[in-house]
Order: structure tokens, then C-alpha cells, then sequence
């Protein structure tokens, strides 16, 4: 495939935009800063995406071996659990810059894709128990969070804003209302939720004090991919689940908040596709990696501890929910947010392999323990 070379830069628009600078910010600004549709105005600027989508570049790329599983029986009644298609039909590379990165070609069926996104806006916003960015945004009583029940406080929103239709007025534009409505309901200033070992944004450490039950689906789900890729001992204990809108960015970062950093980091992402940068040096431009709804991005080994950001979230008119069996409200609304957002589950394993609790915070002699 064509690198990114100074050559390439030179003679293309890029060149201009970044002036020089080769770095991750520089990538990001740049990747922040396209419009459209991102894979084509990149293929423009002469700037090399990973793109499952894209079969040309896609096929170049090497591929990474599957196992299949010891036992076909255990693994067929998985499969149609978890919404997945056959792992024979699973297409995973490695990015070539970023030895132990890996990006698994969505393995969904479109059933178990939407099964998916259901439990994301649906089962996760409902449950008091977890915490989200919504604690922060609002001050919640006890009272009022468990009245306040997202996506029914979110659809008054929608339905109290539109007028009533008026029957001679041919040109009112009905989406744009619709929209404008959705954004001022609860569910859209929704950013992430935690499961499993609750994320701590501030001391960014995890603890005991701070966790309820890893979701079972979830887990197995993410043992079942990890497993494939050879990953047996994967336990899945610690989840950030971040909900985007189309422009949202996700600052470069290191995830080193997990005391053991040898399991893999299984990242999952379902709506509108995303803009993903890879690299293990700030220094350097970074692999570019378009993440389309269920793919899934696994980042193991060297890869595990890379700076990583989404500077990009963008529209694909293409991509659409499976539409329910029956047309709902709640399928006109999830219809609605998604046209506009992106979902991404960020899964990790917190503990070492045997180990069951972590230490006591004042126990600990250094931020990985
Ligand atoms: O949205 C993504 O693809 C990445 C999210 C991420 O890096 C994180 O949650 O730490
Ligand atoms: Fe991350």
C-alpha cells in the first residue's frame, strides 16, 4: 500500500495543512479537520486508511490467524448468541505499522449487531447503578434519577417539541426539527458509561469500592474474540462504553490504568464510523484506521500501551440500523440518535490471570498495582 512518505506529503494537500509537522497532533488537526466522506477525502489527500470497506487496501494487508475453537458445538450456540457470524467467515489484519494491532473485520450479523446497540442505549442508560458523565452534568437526587428514565424523559423531549403537523404548510423541514429536539434531550448529552470496575477519570485508579458485576454477556462475548485470536486466559472485568456524536473527539491517550497490561484490550464499535489513530510514539504520524460499525479493534502486545484518539466521527447515509419488526417509537428514536452517533465499547481486564481483588488503595506502592 502507499506509506505515508515526505514525498507523498509534499505533493499533496496535506502538505500544506500540516506544514512540516509529522506528529500524532498533527494527524489528529488534520483528520479532525476533513469533511465528507472521510475515507474518500483521504484516498485525495494522498494520505494512507485502514478501511475493511476498502477490499483494494484491505487485501494487502496481512492477515491474522484465527482458531476456530476446540469444541464447534459450544462455539455454534455462542455464535447465535452473541449475534456473530461463522469464524470462518471472520477476517482479522494486523495494521502494519502497529506491530499487535488488530482489526477484526465486523463479525455481526446485522440481528446481533442491533441486539448490540440495544444493550448499549437502552439497558445501560436505564440501570442506576452505573455510573456515567450524566452524574456530573446533573445533580441527580436519588429521587430524581430513578424517575428520570432516559430514552421515555428523552422521547417527551421529541414528541413535545414537533408542532402539530400543519396540514398547508408543504416546506417545514420535519427532520430538522426532529433533530433539533433530540439534541436538547437527555440521552444526547449522554458521553460514557462504566461497567465492571468503574473507571476513576480522576485518580485513574481502580478499586474495590467502585465495581459492580462485569456483564455476563459482555464477558463472554469479549472471552469468545479473545480466544481467536489466541488469547485464552481473557477475562473481561472493566468496561468504558462511550457514546459519541458526529464530530466528537477523543483526545490522544494511553490506557495504563489497568494493573495487568499483558491481556488484550478489545474495542468495539457500532454506528456511524469513526476516524481511529494508532501509534507508539507522539513523535510520529500515526496508522489511520477507519472503525465501522462492528468492527472491532483489539489491541494486544506492543499496541496494548500505544496512544490512541478518534479525532473524527463522520456520516455513512449507507449504514442503517436493522429495522425493527414492528415500526415503534422506540425504533424511530434509536433511528433517529443513530443517524448522528457512534457507540464504542472499550472492554479490559483489570486483574493478573489467578488473581481475584485488588489491593487496598493505601495498600498499593505504586499506580499499576
Ligand atoms: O472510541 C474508540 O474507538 C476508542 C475509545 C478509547 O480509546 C477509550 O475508551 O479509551
Ligand atoms: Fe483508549
Amino acid at each position: 500500500m502507499a506509506e505515508f512518505t515526505a514525498a507523498s506529503a509534499e505533493s499533496s494537500l496535506l502538505a500544506k495543512m500540516i506544514n512540516g509537522d509529522k506528529t500524532f497532533k498533527a494527524a489528529f488537526k488534520f483528520f479532525k479537520s476533513l469533511k465528507g466522506d472521510v475515507a474518500v477525502a483521504s484516498q485525495k489527500a494522498n494520505v494512507d486508511i485502514i478501511d475493511a470497506a476498502d477490499c483494494a487496501l484491505w487485501d494487502q494487508l496481512k492477515s491474522v490467524e484465527l482458531s476456530h475453537g476446540d469444541n464447534p458445538e459450544e462455539g455454534n450456540s455462542l455464535l447465535e448468541e452473541f449475534g456473530l457470524v461463522p469464524v470462518e467467515e471472520w477476517e482479522a489484519k494486523e495494521i502494519p505499522s502497529c506491530p499487535g494491532g488488530i482489526i477484526l473485520r465486523s463479525p455481526f450479523t446485522r440481528r446481533g449487531e442491533r441486539s448490540w446497540i440495544e444493550k448499549s442505549l437502552w439497558d445501560y442508560p436505564g440501570r442506576e447503578d452505573l455510573p456515567s458523565n450524566l452524574d456530573r452534568h446533573w445533580e441527580w437526587t436519588e429521587q430524581s434519577r430513578s424517575s428520570l428514565k432516559w430514552w421515555p424523559a428523552s422521547s417527551t423531549f421529541v414528541s413535545d417539541a414537533l408542532p402539530e403537523r400543519p396540514k398547508k404548510r408543504r416546506k417545514h423541514d420535519w427532520k430538522a426539527d426532529k433533530n433539533k429536539s433530540l439534541a436538547a434531550a437527555p440521552i444526547w448529552k449522554l458521553r460514557w458509561i462504566t461497567l465492571g470496575y468503574h473507571h476513576d477519570w480522576d485518580s485513574k485508579l481502580y478499586s474495590e469500592d467502585k465495581k459492580t458485576p462485569f456483564p455476563d454477556d459482555v464477558n463472554c462475548l469479549c472471552r469468545f474474540l479473545a480466544r481467536r485470536l489466541g488469547y485464552r486466559e481473557f477475562s473481561a472485568e472493566a468496561a468504558i462504553v462511550n457514546y459519541y456524536h458526529l464530530d466528537s473527539t477523543l483526545s490522544p491517550h494511553q490506557d495504563v490504568s489497568e494493573p495487568y497490561q499483558e491481556a488484550p484490550l478489545i474495542s468495539i464499535s457500532f454506528g456511524q464510523p469513526a476516524v481511529f489513530l494508532i501509534g507508539a510514539d507522539k513523535a510520529d504520524w500515526p496508522s489511520a484506521v477507519i472503525l465501522r460499525s462492528g468492527d472491532v479493534f483489539v489491541m494486544t502486545g506492543p499496541s496494548r500501551l500505544a496512544f490512541h484518539g478518534v479525532p473524527k466521527v463522520f456520516a455513512d447515509p449507507k449504514w442503517q440500523l436493522l429495522p425493527a419488526r414492528e415500526k415503534t417509537e422506540r425504533d424511530a428514536l434509536l433511528t433517529a440518535y443513530l443517524a448522528h452517533s457512534r457507540i464504542n465499547l472499550n472492554v479490559r481486564q483489570v486483574l493478573p490471570p489467578g488473581q481475584t481483588c485488588l489491593p487496598r488503595l493505601d495498600q498499593r506502592t505504586g499506580p499499576g498495582d
